[in-house]
């Protein structure tokens, strides 16, 4: 299957900082993709160089198979709405909707300008009057009616209400269901990630520590809580994610294909919010990417 995303290698510096390193990831067509990790930890450094506005310092990244922003063509396969959710304040929301068309060749007017009607945005307002949530959905809608192939969202939903938030996922979901629509958002709303996510990806200090479709990532992790135990002394084909130890009890987040046999655990699923968690809590050695296919 297509890739939407191919990293190899990718790393991107900033003076002598290293905002993300020894990134890989290839993750395929027709999912809606969150990206998550701890403040700072290279998700929007990721995201824009997707989007063709940073150059990688070492490394290689590829969006539907091509170079980022490598011509008018790939351009309008690509779809970015930024954190700052930028509009132009001087424009009103019609004016938007006319230079969305202008500029962009997929164009849905009918979908534009149903979305702002939905929305009940004035189309006369000026872009700078609107509130930070009404400014998030005006470029959102932008974004959704150039009809991208990959649709890259950097934490898209900050802004918004519960309840526009809930709405713009579940549209989310719909178009990728619907049209050849592929999404790549990041958030730090674990709740709307798993309400809207089919594929995950975790960055955690510059580098990827987990990715994958989030049914097979859910069941290749478990929790297991039980007495005091090293965790070095696990079998081999179970790798530890996070350990917690009281004087007398263990609590493991381990990865493993296989089943959990030894009766001195109890044994539990894990919620994706779990899962983020035991990724983003730093290990004690150098941290393993791990990436989970189908
Ligand atoms: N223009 C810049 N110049 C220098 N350092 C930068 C620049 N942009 C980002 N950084 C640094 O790169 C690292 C990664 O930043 P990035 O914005 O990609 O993180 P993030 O995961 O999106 O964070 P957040 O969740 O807070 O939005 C941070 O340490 C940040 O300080």
């Amino acid at each position: 299957m297509k890739a939407i995303l191919r990293a190899q290698d990718l790393g991107k510096r900033y003076g002598r900082r290293w905002a993300l390193r020894e990134c890989a990831v290839d993750i395929p067509a027709g999912h809606v993709v969150g990206l998550v990790g701890p403040n700072g930890a290279g998700k929007t450094t990721l995201l824009k160089l997707a989007g063709g506005q940073l150059t990688p310092t070492s490394g290689r990244i590829t969006v539907l198979g091509e170079e980022p922003a490598a011509g008018p063509a790939q351009l309008a396969k690509v779809g970015f709405v930024a954190q700052d959710t930028p509009v132009y304040a001087g424009l009103s929301v019609a004016e938007h909707l006319r230079l969305g068309a202008r500029l962009n060749p997929g164009w849905n007017a009918v979908l534009a300008r149903e979305r702002i009607e939905r929305l009940g945005l004035d189309p006369a307002h000026r872009a700078g009057k609107l509130s930070g949530g009404q400014r998030a959905q005006l470029a959102l809608t932008l974004g959704l009616a150039k009809q991208p192939e990959l649709l890259i969202l950097d934490e898209p939903v900050a802004a918004l209400d519960p309840l526009a938030r809930r709405e713009f996922l579940q549209g989310l979901m719909e178009a990728v269901a619907e049209q050849e629509l592929s999404v790549v958002l990041s958030s730090h709303l674990i709740a709307d990630l798993e309400r809207a996510c089919d594929y995950l990806v975790v960055l955690v200090d510059s580098r990827v520590r987990l990715a994958g479709p989030v049914d097979r990532l859910l069941a290749t992790h478990r929790r297991l809580s039980g007495p005091r135990r090293d965790p070095g002394r696990l079998p081999g084909d179970q790798h530890v994610v996070s350990a917690s130890h009281t004087d007398r009890q263990s609590t493991l987040v381990v990865r493993t294909e296989g089943p959990i046999l030894d009766p001195a655990w109890t044994v539990s699923e894990l919620t994706l919010e779990d899962l983020v968690l035991a990724y983003m809590e730093k290990p004690a050695g150098r941290p393993v990417a791990l990436e989970v296919q189908r």
